[in-house]
């Protein structure tokens, strides 16, 4: 076993409950390399080599041409988020660092679709085309071929979705198509698994416990005597949610470190947690609290993307730096407002879907008795305190930590975050605002 690195001078300890953010981090630090040095050195915070694909895959080797150019994408990643609050993300800021500073690029064109007027958010570059194109035909092959996804009539609205943009627009960080399409696959999965078994395409609150618990087995499998070993295995195979996810999760595990793929299953965990309440609440007509309705939103949350961030972008963020309680606050909030942004750009898809669909616009004015436009406005200023607080705290994070995972992290975090209303906004075919200006 190699004799671990030896320390950098730490900073003293502060009393007890008062810990800093520098010092819970540095702490932190020093306890990722112990472990490192234990194991035998980990992973690097360089990009990796693409994951090997499993033994049936078709070859997924991506050409040096689709490596994203110093263009808007990689520029911009590289120089981390531009918006207000967000200079502590810049790679400049991390001691010992050096990162040239240029202007902002504009998007190449103006985007589809109209931002939620008031609402603070970046506009982003528009996602590499040739990446996109690459990543679409990837996935449905895919879904398709490997998982047998969805019935024929169902293939408008999985092009509809755009899910390649999605995720083209959300990584700019990848270094390959093939670190993309572990990104993407997941979010199809998710996505099978909320439509078919919450949602419009066959879900119901009714038994909803049952059938995601035994989904999650697909994620984190079950370790049972061989007698019964085979019938898990084979329910697999049983449903096109079970099917996704245990294909998507085949793919993430042989790329992913074995705690970044940990941290996957606690987040996937969560957010099965957050269709409980959310079900149980449908099944109830209970409409929640504002503050309570935000609870379950955190679980039911779009948290599990943004933080396979370093899985995508072939480095590790180590666990114990993901755990400290500043990373996950800065991956709370910027959870919370990726999420509100779907309440927004959701809102009148879900008032003309079937049953009584809750989200921010319509608990407020349920709950504070005000008129509908005026909660859509009040949702918009919650969604903006939520992303300036997000700021803050990963700028805060970001000067406190000068390591180059966790500044890599908290960028790709922002760019998760801006990716995902740059979809939210351009996903015509899913969504329209509604007029309340
Ligand atoms: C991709 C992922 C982890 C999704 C989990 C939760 C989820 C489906 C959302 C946060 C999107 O919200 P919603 O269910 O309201 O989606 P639509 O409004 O139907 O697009
Ligand atoms: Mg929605």
């Amino acid at each position: 076993m190699p004799a671990p690195e030896p320390s950098p001078p730490q900073p003293s300890p502060p009393a007890a409950g008062s810990h800093s953010g520098a010092y819970v981090l540095a702490e932190a630090a020093a306890r990722a390399r112990d472990i490192r040095a234990a194991f035998g050195g980990g992973r690097s915070p360089a990009p990796s080599l693409p994951a090997p694909p499993p033994a049936d895959a078709p070859a997924t080797d991506v050409p040096a041409a689709e490596m994203p150019t110093a263009g808007a994408g990689l520029g911009r990643i590289l120089r981390g988020p531009s918006g207000l609050g967000t200079v502590g993300l810049r790679l400049a800021r991390c001691e010992g660092a050096s990162a040239p500073v240029e202007p902002v690029e504009p998007p190449t064109a103006p985007a589809e679709g109209t931002p939620v007027p008031g609402l603070y958010h970046h506009p982003v570059p528009e996602p590499d085309p040739v990446r996109v194109e690459e990543v679409s035909r990837r996935i449905k092959t895919w879904a398709l071929d490997e998982v047998d996804l969805y019935p024929e009539d169902w293939e408008d609205q999985f092009d509809g979705f755009s899910v390649g943009r999605y995720m083209v627009a959300c990584h700019p960080d990848a270094p390959t198509v093939d670190h993309l399409m572990l990104a993407t696959r997941l979010m199809v999965a998710e996505n099978a698994v909320d439509d078919c078994y919450c949602e419009d395409h066959g879900g119901s609150p009714i038994g909803l416990g049952g059938r995601l618990l035994l989904a999650h087995t697909a994620l984190d499998p079950l370790h049972t005597t061989k007698e019964y070993q085979p019938r898990w295995a084979e329910s697999l195979h049983s449903d096109a949610p079970r099917r996704a996810y245990r294909s998507a999760m085949e793919y993430f595990v042989q790329a992913a470190g074995a705690s970044q793929a940990d941290r996957y299953r606690h987040d996937m965990a969560r957010l099965h947690l957050g269709y409980l309440a959310e079900a149980a609440w449908a099944q109830t007509d209970h409409v929640p609290e504002v503050w309570e309705y935000l609870a379950m939103r955190q679980f039911n949350n779009f948290r599990p993307c943004p933080t396979i961030t370093d899985t995508v972008g072939g480095y590790e963020l180590p666990a114990d730096l993901h755990a400290t309680p500043a990373m996950q606050r800065v991956i709370a909030l910027a959870g919370n407002a990726t999420t509100i942004v779907n309440d927004l750009y959701s809102y009148t898809k879900e008032l003309a879907s079937p049953g009584h669909h809750l989200n921010l616009p319509v608990v407020i004015a349920e709950r504070e008795g005000i008129s509908d436009r005026e909660a859509y406005l009040k949702s918009v200023e919650v969604h903006n305190d939520l992303m300036r607080d997000f700021e803050a705290a990963a700028a805060d994070l970001a000067a406190a930590c000068p390591l180059p995972s966790v500044q890599r992290f908290l960028r790709g975090v922002a760019a998760w975050v801006d990716g995902n209303h740059y979809w939210h906004q351009t996903n015509t075919y899913r969504y329209s605002l509604p007029d309340f200006w």
